[in-house]
C-alpha cells in the first residue's frame, strides 16, 4: 500500500469536562474510500472537524504526505486541497446552487485597470452547470436559492460543490442520510469517481451495506479511540457492528 495522505495519532478533544476524543488515531490513502463508523457519540464528526481545520485538537499529531500538519482553520486545509461535506450541510440558503458552489472562490470579470470586482455570474453558472450534471445533482436551474430545492437536492449540491474543488482528500459526514434510493446511488457513483481520480474520500455512515459496497477500508471509532481496521473487501456487517458496540476486539487495533 502506498504512503498515508493524512494521519492522526493519538487525538484528543475535550469540550469542557466531556472528552469527544481520547487518543483517536486514523489514517487515509490517496485514491481510496476509507468509511469512518461508529455509534452515536463515538466522536467521528469531532474527528473530521479536527481533520479539516474546523476544530483544533487539544492534544496529538496530524501529519500530511508524511510532514508534521497544523490546520488553524478549514481555510489551512482547502488550501491542501481538503474538502467537507458536513452533517449540517453548510449551504448558504439564500443563494443559488451556482452562487454556492463559487461561495469564497468567485469569478471575477476582468476590468480595465486588472480585477474590478464584478462578478462574472454568467460564467460561474456555466461552469456549475457542467459540474452538476457531472456529479450527478440532478436540478432543473442553478438559479434558484437552495432554500428553494429539496433536502436531497440541497445535499446533491453539497457534494458536488466540495468534489469541484478538492484536489487531495474529501470528507463526507453522512452524505446519503436524507437521499431516496436514485439520489443516494447517484452520490455513491460519485465518491467511486472522486476515489478513481485519485482523491481520497473519507466516508461517515451508519449504513453499514453502503459502507461495504463503496469502501475500500473501513476504520472503527469507539468512545473517542480507534478500535479496529478492516479491508472492506474481508468483513461482514456483523464483525463491524461487532467492533462499533464493543462485543468484538481486533489484535491489531491502534
Ligand atoms: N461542541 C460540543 N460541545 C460539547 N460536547 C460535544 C461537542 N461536540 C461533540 N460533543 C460530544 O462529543 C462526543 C462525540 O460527539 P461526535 O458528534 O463527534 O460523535 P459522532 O460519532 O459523530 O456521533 P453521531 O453518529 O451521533 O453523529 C459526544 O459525547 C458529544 O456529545
Amino acid at each position: 500500500m502506498s504512503e498515508p495522505l493524512l494521519e492522526a495519532r493519538d487525538l484528543t478533544k475535550n469540550y469542557g469536562t466531556v472528552e469527544a476524543l481520547r487518543g483517536a488515531s486514523f489514517t487515509a490513502y490517496p485514491g481510496e474510500v476509507v468509511s469512518l463508523i461508529g455509534d452515536n457519540g463515538a466522536g467521528k464528526s469531532t474527528l473530521v472537524k479536527c481533520l479539516s481545520g474546523v476544530e483544533q485538537p487539544t492534544s496529538g499529531t496530524l501529519l500530511f504526505d508524511g510532514k508534521p500538519l497544523t490546520l488553524g482553520s478549514p481555510n489551512d486545509a482547502r488550501d491542501r486541497g481538503i474538502e467537507t461535506v458536513f452533517q449540517d450541510l453548510a449551504v448558504a440558503p439564500d443563494l443559488d446552487p451556482a452562487a454556492n458552489m463559487f461561495l469564497g472562490r468567485e469569478i471575477l470579470k476582468p476590468g480595465i485597470l486588472g480585477f474590478l470586482g464584478v462578478l462574472d455570474k454568467k460564467a460561474m453558472r456555466r461552469q456549475a452547470s457542467e459540474h452538476f450534471a457531472r456529479f450527478g445533482a440532478s436540478l432543473q436551474s442553478v438559479d434558484v436559492p437552495i432554500a428553494a430545492l429539496s433536502g436531497g437536492q440541497r445535499q446533491s449540491v453539497a457534494v458536488a460543490r466540495s468534489v469541484a474543488w478538492a484536489s487531495k482528500l474529501v470528507f463526507m459526514d453522512e452524505p446519503t442520510a436524507a437521499l431516496g434510493v436514485v439520489q443516494r446511488e447517484r452520490v455513491l457513483d460519485v465518491i467511486k469517481r472522486v476515489r478513481d481520480e485519485g482523491i481520497a474520500v473519507v466516508l461517515i455512515s451508519h449504513n453499514m451495506p453502503e459502507v461495504l459496497s463503496v469502501s475500500d477500508r473501513v476504520e472503527v471509532l469507539r468512545l473517542g479511540r480507534r478500535v479496529a481496521r478492516f479491508k472492506a473487501a474481508d468483513t461482514t456487517v456483523e464483525e463491524l457492528v461487532g467492533a462499533m458496540t464493543g462485543a468484538l476486539s481486533q489484535e491489531d487495533a491502534a
